[in-house]
């Protein structure tokens, strides 16, 4: 039987903190409704911290987080993980990196993931908000949100991530089609300016959409 590790209490108060804090910024946006959004942090190399399944992720508190194995297996605790929880571990197992991963449910993220699932992909160009996401120096950048097609089969959205990582093009989040965002960062501050850029490219694309029909 695989060792229980004992948890180190402070630190994963720290985590719920910090979850609960982004969730309540998030949440007063309207990103988060009907209880939609998970989210999580790294708690250590082999574990991490997500939100219970079903909770009001705008209105977070310390006992409305636990933790799992780089698996998914709850540690600790009889709770029921996110029902996402698969796309979450998938990142800190791929990326040592990694430390924060966010989930919402925005208007302007389902609307984009609607109209750009056939495409397979938004590109954003030309913006210099861009440089928001790590790595990007400049507007005169492709900058590529992919959008997967909507599976209550987690293992299936997994393979997608895998294959998109694997074959070598760069990821700083994806929608998902009618559903929302994911994205992340090495801090949950990282993670959050990631989920902000897209929301604001998204949202400018949306505009041009519509002022240009
Ligand atoms: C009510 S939203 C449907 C589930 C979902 O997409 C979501 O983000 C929340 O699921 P969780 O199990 O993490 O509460
Ligand atoms: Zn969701």
């Amino acid at each position: 039987m695989p060792d229980t590790p004992r948890l180190d209490h402070a630190r994963l108060a720290s985590c719920a903190r910090d979850i609960a804090d982004a969730g309540r910024e998030l949440g007063a946006r309207g990103w988060t409704p009907a209880t939609s959004s998970n989210f999580s942090m790294r708690y250590d190399s082999q574990h991490a911290v997500v939100t219970i399944s079903g909770r009001d992720k705008g209105r977070l508190g310390v006992d409305d987080v636990m933790v799992v194995d780089l698996a998914g297996k709850p540690v600790g605790t009889a709770s029921k993980p996110s029902a996402e929880t698969a796309l979450h571990v998938q990142m800190y197992r791929r990326d040592p990196q990694i430390g924060a991963v966010l989930h919402t449910h925005s208007h302007n993220q389902t609307v984009a993931s609607r109209l750009y699932a056939q495409a397979g992909v938004v590109r954003f160009a030309g913006y210099e908000l861009q440089k928001a996401i790590t790595g990007y120096t400049t507007h005169e950048s492709e900058l590529d949100l992919p959008v997967f097609p909507n599976t209550q089969e987690m293992g299936e959205l997994v393979d997608r991530v895998d294959a998109w990582l694997d074959a070598g093009k760069p990821l700083h989040g994806y929608l998902i089609d009618g559903h929302g965002i994911y994205t992340w960062g090495r801090t949950m501050a990282e993670a959050k300016r990631h989920l902000e850029a897209f929301e604001f490219l998204l949202a400018c694309e949306l505009d041009l959409r519509r002022l240009t029909a």
